[in-house]
């Protein structure tokens, strides 16, 4: 399916494999032998950045810092300058995005040995859940950051349904990062380059869209959940589920620019939502599997890793719900690897879009529409 948000999903999405490298298989119960110190600072230092292990062997308690406009690479970060925070930017960011605080990121890279449950025990079902993955110290630290320092934006787009245009007004915030696996961000994000010959720009047409690097401080997410779950990602969306209202219907993440049986890591931060699975209904003459729908209360700190055939066979959604707890506000992040352009072009449309930012504002505890950014009312 091409966006999450029509009301009827396309449930018989046929797949191709677009040479691509068949999506790494987590085999989380088993794969780890020696020590688990042993383990566990293999896994510290493979999940990374050299900046971080500099820091993670020479911890001393830092100075607090002051925020300022100190532009990081987008791919490495620098070293920290004094008395600033570092940020990570790009051309195509409304504004600098700083690195987590040092706390948060301590925690993170510790947790490169969650243990989730596996749950599949129905027909095409493989789920791993991590309850939670995000330890509890600091999921709220990391949640109010994050919706304090990013940007989203609030989709619109046009559809032909039964041959007529529609308007999808998209019922939650989205925000996107990342270039599928024919290209690499170089030169501190500066540059697109083929990712098969590195010294190769990306032809001027190859996208429509501005892919926009990862900021370190979901990359460094990203980096974890790699070493955690044995597969790699390419691409980091965001979703903000302001109130009961926000929702994401029906749909399975099975677009055929993910390859076959993708892998795909959602977590929870902040209120706690329902998440909702159901088997699809069967295609032409096939039976019905005997299934039973699912309800999963995601919790601040949760993760879901879906994989396997789940997404070709089922649905998932996060449904309105009235009042108490989805009104203090949710963010999913979802990690994914999309292969070929079609990919990237595809999520900086719905989650990006052509209108403008918003960000949160602390004293009116909303979204905002951020000023100069052509917001439409
Ligand atoms: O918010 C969630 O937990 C699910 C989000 C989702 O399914 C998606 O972004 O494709
Ligand atoms: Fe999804």
């Amino acid at each position: 399916m091409t966006s999450r948000d029509e009301r009827g999903t396309k449930h018989n999405a046929q797949h191709t494999t677009h040479n691509a490298r068949s999506i790494g298989r987590s085999d989380h119960q088993t794969r780890w032998n020696g020590s688990y110190k042993e383990r566990l600072f293999t896994l510290v230092v493979a999940t990374m950045s050299k900046r971080t292990l500099d820091a993670f062997f020479s911890r001393a308690d830092s100075p607090k810092r002051t925020r300022t406009n100190a532009t990081s690479s987008a791919i490495l970060p620098t070293a920290p300058v004094a008395g600033s925070i570092q940020t990570t930017n790009h051309s195509t960011y409304p504004w600098p995005v700083p690195h987590l605080p040092g706390r948060v990121t301590e925690e993170l890279e510790l947790q490169v040995t969650a243990q989730g449950k596996e749950i599949k025990d129905q027909p095409h079902l493989d789920l791993l859940y991590f309850q939670p993955f995000i330890p509890r110290s600091i999921e709220r630290e990391l949640f109010t950051f994050l919706r304090s320092e990013l940007f989203f934006y609030r989709v619109k787009y046009t559809i032909k349904r039964f041959g007529k245009e529609t308007l999808i007004n998209t019922p939650r915030f989205t925000t996107v990062f990342g270039i599928d696996e024919t290209s690499r961000f170089f030169n501190d994000g500066t540059q697109i380059v083929e990712a098969s010959d590195l010294s190769k720009p990306v032809r001027k047409d190859k996208y429509k869209c501005r892919p926009r690097p990862i900021p370190e401080c979901l990359d460094l997410l990203r980096r974890v959940t790699e070493a955690n779950t044995n597969t790699k990602y390419n691409f980091c969306l965001v979703n903000y589920y302001a109130s009961g209202s926000d929702s994401i219907s029906f749909h399975s993440d099975d677009e055929r620019f993910l390859g076959p049986d993708p892998a795909i890591a959602s977590f929870t931060l902040g209120a706690k939502r329902d998440f909702l699975m159901k088997h699809k209904p069967p295609k032409g003459q096939e039976p019905k599997p005997e299934t039973r729908d699912i309800k999963i209360p995601l919790a601040s700190g949760d993760m879901v890793l879906m994989r396997g055939p789940t997404q070709s066979n089922w649905l998932h959604s996060i449904p309105k719900r009235k009042g108490g707890e989805a009104e203090k506000g949710r963010i999913n992040i979802t990690l994914r690897r999309a292969m070929i352009p079609a990919g990237t072009e595809n999520y900086y449309r719905y989650n990006v879009g052509e209108g403008g930012v918003y960000k949160w504002d602390d004293s009116k505890r909303e979204m905002l529409p951020w000023p100069g950014s052509n917001v439409p009312s």
